[in-house]
């Protein structure tokens, strides 16, 4: 296991390969996750890429900092997780929450960021009234209290019926996160709109989602992939908010296409 201290906050990570000599792809996790999610991409990915993923604050093996939090203290902690590994400019991928960490990265520190995958996420997310709902009930009944109705959200029916065991543990992972961290993160969620600058991104990007996403339906990723100049857009099939979970071999072929477009897997 990897730690390091960035911003005053110890922050799980993993460093999967050498950066040296190969391009750097970076995952960040969404709200009541960690960086387990991205096992089944990775493994088809990295023999082409060093491969950084962590749990954001909050989450995880990360310490919880001074929650709440806005988005800034998120994006600030993957700023200053890649210069503490020294790298220079990577490819982004961020799902849901982890999306916005992305653009805003890109917003903060252009030259860290080489392309953007954008999964399951948008330039806003929700609104005030929707994230101060949730804070609300996991404050008052815990994360427990409201799995069923984000499950619905993260997986479709087919995954539900076919595949409890996952669930159970997906299950385990969202419930044992810190409230304070799950809803220091919701609180972050509620002040983060990047509309204005999603505009301005000018490296290689594609929005990706899963085509029965709750949370993030593909009508907002493709609205996020229209104020993007020259983004692509990709559907996943059979998937809901998670498809690194639920469809790791198609996802990673659509990233894998992305990749090659744009010769991402050559080191610039
Ligand atoms: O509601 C959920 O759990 C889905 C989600 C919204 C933002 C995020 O990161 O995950």
């Amino acid at each position: 296991m990897q730690f390091a201290s960035i911003n005053g906050v110890t922050l799980h990570y993993q460093l999967i390969g050498a950066p040296e000599g190969k391009p750097i792809l970076v995952f960040a996790n969404s709200l009541g996750t960690d960086l387990r999610i991205w096992r089944d991409v990775i493994l088809r990915l990295v023999g082409d890429f060093a491969v950084v993923t962590y749990d954001m604050r909050g989450h995880g093996l990360s310490d919880l900092g001074t929650p709440p939090y806005s988005i800034n203290d998120h994006v600030d902690d993957l700023a200053g997780l890649l210069d503490y590994l020294e790298v220079k400019s990577a490819v982004i991928c961020g799902l849901s929450v982890g999306g916005l960490v992305a653009q805003g990265l890109y917003a903060a520190r252009p030259d860290l960021v080489r392309a953007l995958i954008l999964c399951d996420t948008a330039h806003k997310i929700g609104t005030a009234e929707t994230w101060a709902a949730r804070i609300a009930a996991v404050k008052k009944d815990g994360i427990a209290s409201i799995a069923d109705n984000i499950f619905k959200l993260w997986f479709t029916p087919a995954f539900h019926a076919q595949r409890g065991e996952e669930l159970a543990g997906y299950r385990n992972m969202l419930v044992r996160q810190p409230t304070d961290g799950y809803t220091g993160t919701c609180a972050a969620l509620s002040g983060a709109d990047f509309t204005a600058a999603a505009g301005r991104i000018a490296v290689p990007t594609i929005c990706i989602v899963g085509d029965q996403d709750g949370s993030t339906p593909p009508d907002l990723v493709l609205q996020l992939a229209k104020l993007i100049p020259r983004s692509r857009y990709e559907v996943i099939k059979d998937a809901a908010h998670i498809p690194c979970v639920e469809q790791p071999e198609a996802l990673s072929a659509v990233m894998r296409a992305f990749i090659d477009e744009f010769q991402l897997g050559e080191k610039s």
